[in-house]
């Protein structure tokens, strides 16, 4: 297919230059078709590419196909195909705005034509980030042809000027944008006239294979040939192979066709009807699959993986693309961090078709360092920033509905993505709607039912921080600002009865509330806790400072054992709004606040923001997250809290966590400490387990310590990833009531309470046994006896008067056939949340089934895993300006591993 957009061929140009579109009208003199030429000549792209507009001798509709390899006579246009085939010939040169266009038999055959216009000792600039068979045939170019070929990232000038000097002899310089596969962009029309200034006789070359001309029209822009593999977008249907080449200049036209001629490399006569078949279609395929890439991109974008695809906000030199470009195309890629999680993702789908290539209407999935471009060195790749993670989508036109469910499917089972708890779930019918509605939120929604569990505790406290607070990726924390996560808990065994003494086992869940504190120079204090609806400020020198003991001086570590009445009456004096839930929030914070400063002169100015995506007031310890992230957070503005040198590094407590440096003991327990103390602000008389719990993550055994008898805390890590069902009742309770209806309970029924308390107490002990891994059974055995221990603990609590009859729809629910868990109520009781141990080997389509049995009874069933980092600090420059620097800095040492007495 060969045709000219502007001139008729001249009889030199041979006969494969030929256009339906150029030639002039049948009878010049008829008024009538001259217009009609001059409206066809207006025709949009989406027309020219639909319209036949063929001089068939029959009129066909369709282009015929001449399937024939020699053409008789002596004078016709044609005379064997290899030279030109009327199939062949068409109007693709209009497409491209060129003088001439060709069809040849691949993609790569269209370079290869375009590299015999360099000579040995010419020089060849090409991009760093190549389709892997351009490599292939420039590094042979290199070592058979004498052609310098050099690899720099065309897509910044400035890499390409160093090589521009006329000693350098550059011939071509061969650019791809976007770049294939991590889509880099490069301004197409500035390189050109860079280009041509330094090194006038240097032919701009583009692969425009990943747009298209529908998408880009890089002879528009300065470029000399563009070339484009016809196998991907301009066919459509991958059942054919075909290159385009479209040139500007007439001479270069002629220099194309003598090789396609002498080669014999123009596309066969049958491929060409099915090339002009698939145009047909193009600009509506692409309108279908860009759409739908969008969706993709901002889907896995949203999920935290990071995304190359120039239809997103963030992507690098986006505002070049849709300078150049009238779209983000079809193809993205995107990074897992880790090979064998990709491969497990790409094996993982069903729709989305393990195969090279792209611009198909079936929507394709690959590694392009095992597939497209595995013959580019693994060293080479790695040099070129090319991650051997990296999945490359290329995106049809099925439903996309259907393609982001296999995708999600794949992404679940390979680990790459785990359910977000915290986000409620729609129902099917809503989703549909909201599709429906507005695909855009529809995404967005579908991504924010997962998260990432990431690689490591801190980088998924990273994530959970960012995410937690809103803070997008491309915001960065301010100088000066503390940012700090710890997650809820899960209380296993004991609950209620640690309070009267009794050993209890919690474990962190991976639900977090993340805070942020950052200076200001206001001499206010403010707060914000936008899961309550509540913000608040405070002028510095209003607070009750005389209230605090005299000579606070701010010096002081530890946190009081107990609250100061007058001061907490007039801190609530201070907080508006009273009776609404943030309150307790805000007396918590501006407790903390002064008792840690000591005077007004140590006080720091600074807005305090917490969010969490625990749900509040369910049982799970929003209550002791917020309150660690309220003691760490000012800790460490206090210069309370022993950091590492450097700036930014994120530090934890969790000693699981081999990652990272680490707070000490006596840190842990200082934090521990206010924590508890904010807790106390919040609850009366907690036992201090959920804030052990929150601040050092995993799992423990927490005694509190009752009438003199010593208390105590041990860290259990003798278990691995135990999954956990909380289901959420939605019913709302009181803590302290309930609490306060045991201790009166213990005291009119003590023959029935104390005996229950002391089976607890063995419960107890069994499970640290297990958990702690002193007590050696395998796998199975322990999770089977976890599960016996559940249900004789929640027996006790439902003797106690402390379960609901919507937690016993819960464990009867669960424990019903083909089900047949064991499930407890945990935390307070009332309502709340309920607790079920899911072993190992149960089926997923049964634990499917039970969430949606859960769901349809009205409650929010959460998966989780027992155990999880504790608090972590990830950006903290406490050294900055923005704090005072009037604290002096305690000094350190080891103190403690645990907190013996916490309450
Ligand atoms: N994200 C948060 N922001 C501010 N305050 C919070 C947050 N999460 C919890 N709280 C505080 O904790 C209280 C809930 O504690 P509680 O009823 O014991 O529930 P839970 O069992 O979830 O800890 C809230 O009323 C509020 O004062
Ligand atoms: C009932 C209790 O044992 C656990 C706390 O329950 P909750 O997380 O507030 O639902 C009370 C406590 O230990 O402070």
């Amino acid at each position: 297919m060969t045709a000219s957009s502007t001139d008729p061929p001249s009889p030199s140009d041979s006969s494969l230059a030929t256009s339906i579109f150029s030639l002039p009208p049948k009878s010049s003199s008829s008024s009538v078709e001259a217009q009609r030429a001059a409206r066809a000549a207006r025709w949009r792209f989406s027309t020219i590419c639909a319209a036949v507009d063929t001089k068939d001798q029959h009129g066909a509709s369709s282009t015929p196909i001449y399937q024939t390899a020699t053409f008789k006579g002596m004078d016709g246009q044609y005379d064997y195909t290899r030279s030109g085939n009327p199939t062949r010939e068409s109007h693709l040169a209009r497409l491209y705005g060129a003088h001439q266009a060709f069809a040849l038999s691949t993609g790569m055959t269209c370079l290869d034509t375009i590299l015999r216009l360099v000579k040995p000792g010419e020089t060849v600039l090409a991009g760093d980030d190549l389709y892997g068979g351009t490599n292939r045939l420039l590094t042979y170019l290199g070592t058979h042809g004498g052609v310098d070929v050099r690899h720099v990232d065309t897509t910044r000038v400035e890499e390409l000027l160093p090589h521009l000097g006329s000693d350098n002899n550059v011939k071509m310089v061969l650019l791809e944008s976007p770049t294939n596969p991590l889509l880099k962009i490069a301004d197409i029309a500035h390189i050109s006239s860079v280009v041509k200034a330094a090194a006038p006789s240097a032919l701009i070359v583009v692969d425009n294979t990943m747009m298209s001309p529908y998408l880009q029209r890089p002879l528009d822009l300065g470029a000399d040939i563009v070339y484009d593999s016809a196998t991907k977008y301009l066919s459509g249907h991958h059942d054919l192979m075909a290159g385009i080449i479209a040139v500007k200049d007439p001479e270069i036209t002629k220099s194309i066709a003598f090789v396609i001629n002498a080669v014999g490399s123009g596309l066969a006569p049958f491929d060409s009807f099915l090339l002009l078949r698939g145009i047909k279609t193009m600009s509506i395929r692409m309108d279908r699959q860009q759409a739908t890439a969008n969706l993709v991109a901002a889907y896995l974008d949203e999920l935290g993986f990071l995304v190359h695809y120039p239809g997103l906000k963030r992507h690098p030199k986006r505002d070049i693309h849709w300078k150049q470009a009238t779209g983000a195309g079809a193809v993205l890629s995107f990074v897992t961090d880790d090979k064998a999680l990709s491969e497990r993702i790409v094996g993982g789908t069903r729709l989305w078709g393990i195969s090279v290539s792209f611009g198909a209407v079936n929507s394709l999935i690959s590694m392009p360092c095992l597939m497209s471009h595995a013959s580019i060195s693994a060293a080479v790749r790695a040099a070129r920033g090319l991650p051997e993670n990296l999945i490359r989508l290329c995106v049809g036109i099925e439903d996309p509905r259907d393609l982001i469910d296999d995708l999600e499917h794949a992404l679940i089972s390979s680990g790459a993505i785990e359910p977000n708890l915290s986000h409620p779930t729609m129902s099917v019918r809503r989703t549909e709607e909201l599709y429906d509605a507005d695909p855009n939120a529809w995404i967005l929604e579908r991504a924010r039912a997962f998260r990432r569990p990431g690689d490591s505790a801190m980088e998924r406290l990273v994530a959970g921080v960012k995410r937690g607070l809103g803070i997008s990726k491309e915001r960065r924390t301010i100088d000066g600002d503390i940012v700090v996560s710890a997650p809820g808990k899960v209380i296993l065994f004991g609950e209620h009865a640690v309070v009267h003494g009794v050993t209890a086992v919690a474990t962190s869940v991976n639900l977090r509330c993340f805070a942020v504190l950052s200076p200001r120079s206001d001499d206010t204090v403010a707060l914000e806790v936008p899961n309550l609806d509540f913000e608040a400020e405070w002028d510095i020198s209003r607070l009750p400072w005389g209230l605090l003991p005299v000579g606070s001086d701010g010096a002081k570590r530890e946190a009081d054992k107990e609250l100061d009445p007058p001061l907490l009456t007039a801190i609530e004096g201070l907080v508006p709004e009273a009776g609404k839930t943030g309150v307790g929030a805000a007396v918590a914070f501006l407790y903390l606040y002064m008792v840690m400063a000591g005077s007004q002169a140590n006080a720091v100015s600074a807005t305090f923001t917490a969010s969490s995506n625990l749900p509040i007031g369910a049982g799970l310890g929003s209550s002791a997250a917020y309150s660690t992230c309220v003691a760490s957070a000012l800790l460490i503005a206090h210069k309370h809290l022993s950091l590492p040198s450097q700036p930014g590094t994120p530090v934890s407590t969790a000693a699981h966590d081999d990652s990272g440096p680490h707070f000490s003991p006596r840190d842990t327990d200082l934090v521990d400490g206010w924590a508890f103390l904010a807790e106390k602000v919040l609850h009366g008389n907690p036992s201090g387990i959920d804030n052990a719990v929150s601040v050092r993550g995993g799992a423990v055994a927490f005694t509190r310590s009752v009438g003199g008898r010593k208390g105590g805390l041990e860290g259990l890590h003798g278990f691995s990833s135990i999954r956990l069902l909380l289901t959420n009742t939605l019913v709302p309770r009181d803590t302290k009531s309930l609490v306060a209806g045991v201790a009166a309970k213990r005291l009119a029924e003590p023959s029935v309470v104390d005996p229950v308390l002391d089976s607890i107490q063995a419960i107890s002990d069994e499970a640290k046994g297990l958990l702690g891994g002193t007590t050696h059974v395998d796998r199975s055995h322990l999770v089977s006896h976890l599960e016996s221990l559940i249900r004789d603990n929640h027996g006790h609590l439902v003797t106690l008067g402390v379960s609901h009859p919507s937690l016993e729809m819960i464990v009867a629910a669960t424990a019903a056939e083909p089900f047949g868990l064991a499930t407890k109520l945990t935390g307070a009781g009332g309502g709340g949340c309920a607790v079920t141990l899911i072993p190992d080997a149960f089926p997923e389509s049964s634990l499917q089934s039970l969430l949606e049995a859960l769901r349809n009874d009205g409650f929010e069933p959460h998966l989780t895993t027992l155990g999880g980092p504790g608090l972590g600090v990830l950006a903290s420059s406490a050294n900055s300006p923005g704090y005072t620097d009037a604290v002096p800095t305690p000094g350190g040492g080891e103190g403690c591993s645990c907190p013996n007495e916490l309450g």
